[in-house]
């Protein structure tokens, strides 16, 4: 039988996935903005959000949250982290019992320090909640270049079910029950994506790249176990196979806010320039807490929030990392 899909959230992601799931299921994608849903059902296309883009055509937009969740079998969360929870809110009185919630979003809730299934499994309690997550630069993905990712639900048969929903051809869906893991490697990557973008913006080399995302992977590694993720999820498409898709990338919009910040520009132009959203700016806030609620050290992430935050500049940051000391690699530290 095929099941159907309600997606909420109309931007780059939302709008690839459910492009994606539109070729196995009956899909409906819910967008605000009335002239996004239009051009959507009218032309095919969502050219704010990704231009030269033709997407599958069997694939229905609506601006009713209601219809497009009210006979879903599965919903899809495609709005950034710090909306997800009041657009879930809205989305709560019309969702049917027991129907699966993934989350696509790659950030975490200033305001609780939650993850977004979390978020879900405190509104919905009852509701399978799962991440889908991976190296996926949407742009690439809706240009047939080949991609992998990872559904993760606690419940493997549910994540088995819902594989076949979102694999195709050449985008290869695997499974995985570690929920925490595959949602924290998302969300902690887009910092260490900025460390590097800042380093390429500065022109310091491919070598320093290269030495953050080992010590970045190393250092979200840390807080994702201590968080209660896997160690193998973290070495995998989650983990490493997003941090250096996304660290290496300049389709990456995190890659770009360091690039800019690495060129000279204020974090405040670079977001009003931009047309969507870099969770790692704000992502960065609740990393230095939780790296002090855990007791993890995490210094490229500190040095980024110094960045972000306290007015410190890219020298200083790259200073910064200079000052702390070279422990063993063998060693968590
Ligand atoms: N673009 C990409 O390549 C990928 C993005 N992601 C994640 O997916 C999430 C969504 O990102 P994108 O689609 O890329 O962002 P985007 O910036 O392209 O679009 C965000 C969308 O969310 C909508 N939105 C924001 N707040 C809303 C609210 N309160 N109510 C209703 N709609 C709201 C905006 O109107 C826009 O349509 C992010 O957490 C991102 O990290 C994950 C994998 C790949
Ligand atoms: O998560 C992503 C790729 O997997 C997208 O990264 P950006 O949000 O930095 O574009």
């Amino acid at each position: 039988m095929k099941l159907k899909v309600g997606l909420l959230g109309g931007g780059s992601w939302g709008t690839t996935v459910a492009s994606l799931t539109a070729k196995n299921a009956e899909t409906i994608l819910w967008a605000r903005n009335q002239e996004t849903v239009n051009e959507i059902n009218e032309h095919h296309t969502n050219e704010k959000y990704l231009p030269n883009a033709k997407l599958t055509s069997s694939l229905r937009a609506s601006s009713s949250i209601k219809e497009t969740v009210e006979e879903a079998d599965v919903i899809v969360m495609g709005v950034p982290a710090q909306s997800f929870r009041k657009v879930l809110e809205e989305a709560k009185p019309h969702i049917r019992p027991w129907v699966p919630i993934v989350n696509l979003a790659k950030g975490l809730e200033i305001s609780t320090k939650m993850r977004m299934t979390e978020i879900v499994n405190e509104i919905m309690p009852g509701h399978p909640a799962g991440v889908l997550t991976g190296p996926n630069l949407a742009k690439e993905i809706h240009f047939g270049n080949a991609a992998a990712a990872v559904i993760a639900m606690v419940d493997k048969l549910i994540a088995t079910r819902l594989q076949s929903v979102f694999s195709s051809g050449l985008f290869r869906v695997y499974t995985n029950t570690d929920v925490i893991g595959c949602e924290l490697g998302g969300a902690l990557k887009n910092i260490i994506a900025i460390a590097t973008g800042m380093g390429d913006g500065a022109n310091a080399g491919d070598n320093t790249r290269a030495a953050i995302i080992t010590r970045g992977l190393s250092e979200l590694t840390r807080l994702g176990i201590a968080m209660g993720g896997k160690q193998r999820t973290f070495a995998g498409l989650a983990g490493m196979g997003d941090l250096v898709a996304t660290c290496s990338s300049s389709k990456s919009r995190n890659h770009h806010v360091g690039f800019q910040l690495g060129r000279g520009k204020s974090l405040e132009q670079i977001i009003n320039e931009m047309n969507e959203v870099a969770e790692g700016v704000k992502t960065a806030k609740v990393v230095v807490e939780l790296a002090k609620d855990y007791n993890v050290d995490m210094p490229i992430s500190q040095e980024i929030y110094k960045v972000l935050y306290e007015g410190n500049t890219v020298n200083d940051a790259f200073k910064g990392l200079l000052r702390y000391e070279v422990g063993s690699e063998k060693e968590p530290g």
